[in-house]
């Protein structure tokens, strides 16, 4: 046995109760207190080390479980072999193509939108933070699909001016689809700060390169139908009232709509907003009611079916995706060069505003009773009174200016729509996830 061993086996449990000359105690306790000295000394100097450590990183806790922070991540981006992916899917491959820049590309509307125009020869680079606001695994199977006809996504946020600057350097765009944002009417109440984030900051973020950009490009947006807020006038046209927006997502798109102007009017910027009437299809986005009612009709859970006061029915006017695509193609076709450059502006601007609806609003209820017949089960209806959280009852599109100047004809109803929808859906989540597309 060492000494140390046999020095803790003597060590007392009760002081006092062990006798011990006089002089080595003294001097052992004289020993010991330096020790203890030492040992809270440098255990001070230990814990001071890891607090300035953890206050000055940049990178001490960014909260992940904070949604409205989730896109603030870092990304790895840069590099020649990145480069060379950025060139060559933005690469026109036909006559009279055009270069575009697509946001949100891994979103619903941004992978119809690019495919489409990869399609047709066009020059296509897609960008997208990959947030989780609904099931990732959903966009990363779209951006397969996409890679599979040779677009690449960037992945990174639209508030990143760095990587904006730093894809304006590599590609000359001549169009931006600017699609990236934080969707949802009801969502907003939960998370009104990534409205904000994604909605305002983020399409000033890209604004602001897009002015300084040499050339500048040409943007098409998308706005939303839901920015006639309680305008009462149908159907809806570009003309009426938008002035009193029911949520803050109508609220922060509508906001667009003005932020839109000011950059048209100061930088010369051309400008196209498209709002959108509660879009639908294969590849949507599942928190929108077609595409979970379609989920919980399957799970034989049951389903909240909103009503308007007085039993009102609620109605909106669907409109299917590849009406939507063909829509903002036509935008995109139709709209003129921006005016100025490298910030400066040299003459007046495009700046235009389009509905792009079905123009045949269907009532939910009417909604469930289809997905009833093309799934073969019926539902299990629960009819509740609309929340107050920002859904509208109704919506209905005039699209006579969409019509007359982008060449806009959808031609697919609610039941060929959805049947469409129900095919995808059952070929996805069956596990055919790579063919669904
Ligand atoms: O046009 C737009 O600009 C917006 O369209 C979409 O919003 P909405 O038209 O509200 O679509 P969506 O949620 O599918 O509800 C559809 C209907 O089901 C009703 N609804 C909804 C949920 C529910 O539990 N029960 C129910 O009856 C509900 O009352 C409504 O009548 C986009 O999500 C939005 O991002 C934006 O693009």
């Amino acid at each position: 046995m060492s000494k140390q061993m046999s020095h803790l086996d003597n060590n007392p449990s009760t002081p006092g109760k062990f006798k011990m000359e006089k002089s080595a105690y003294a001097h052992n306790r004289l020993r010991w207190h330096s020790s203890l000295a030492k040992l809270t000394f440098w255990s001070f100097m230990f814990m001071g080390m890891i607090l300035i450590f953890f206050f000055r990183s940049p990178s001490s806790n960014p909260l992940p479980q904070d949604p409205s922070r989730r896109s603030l991540r870092t990304y790895n981006w840069g590099g020649p072999a990145w480069e060379k992916r950025v060139r060559s899917s933005a690469r026109i491959r036909s006559r009279h193509g055009i270069s575009v820049l697509v946001t949100g590309a891994a979103g619903f509307v941004g992978t119809h939108v690019s495919a489409a125009l990869k399609r047709r020869g066009d020059g296509v680079l897609g960008l997208d933070n990959f947030n989780d606001y609904y099931d990732p695994s959903l966009k990363r199977a779209r951006q397969a699909f996409l890679e599979r006809s040779g677009v690449f996504i960037v992945e990174g946020d639209i508030n990143d001016s760095a990587l904006l600057r730093k894809l304006f350097e590599v590609v000359a765009f001549t169009h931006v689809m600017h699609l990236a944002a934080q969707a949802g009417v009801r969502y907003a109440m939960e998370n009104p700060g990534s409205y904000v984030h994604s909605n305002i900051a983020g399409f000033v973020s890209l604004l602001e390169i897009c002015k300084s950009a040499n050339p500048q490009p040409a943007i098409v947006w998308a706005s939303s139908s839901s920015v006639y807020g309680l305008n009462s006038k149908v159907p809806f046209s570009e003309k009426d009232r938008t002035d009193q927006p029911a949520s803050l997502y109508a609220a922060t798109k509508k906001a667009g709509e003005e932020i839109a102007h000011t950059y048209n009017h100061i930088y010369g910027l051309s400008l196209t907003g498209l709002r959108f009437f509660t879009v639908y299809g294969p590849w949507g986005r599942p928190d929108m009611a077609y595409f979970f009612f379609t989920r919980d009709i399957l799970k034989g859970k049951s389903i909240p079916i909103f009503e308007a006061a007085n039993h009102g029915t609620v109605a909106r006017d669907f409109t299917y995706i590849d009406d939507i695509v063909k829509g903002c193609l036509g935008a995109l076709d139709t709209s003129e060069k921006s005016t100025g450059s490298g910030g400066k502006k040299k003459g007046a601007a495009q700046l235009r505003v389009y509905n792009l609806g079905n123009t045949w609003p269907v009532p939910v209820s009417d909604l469930v009773s289809i997905l009833e017949r093309l799934l073969k089960v019926n539902a299990k209806r629960k009819v509740m009174k609309l929340p107050r959280n920002g859904d509208v009852p109704f919506t209905h599109a005039n699209i006579s200016l969409a019509k007359r100047e982008l060449g806009y004809k959808p031609t697919t109803d609610l039941q060929s729509g959805l049947k469409k929808f129900v095919r995808w859906y059952l070929s996805y989540y069956s596990g055919g996830k790579k063919a669904a597309g």
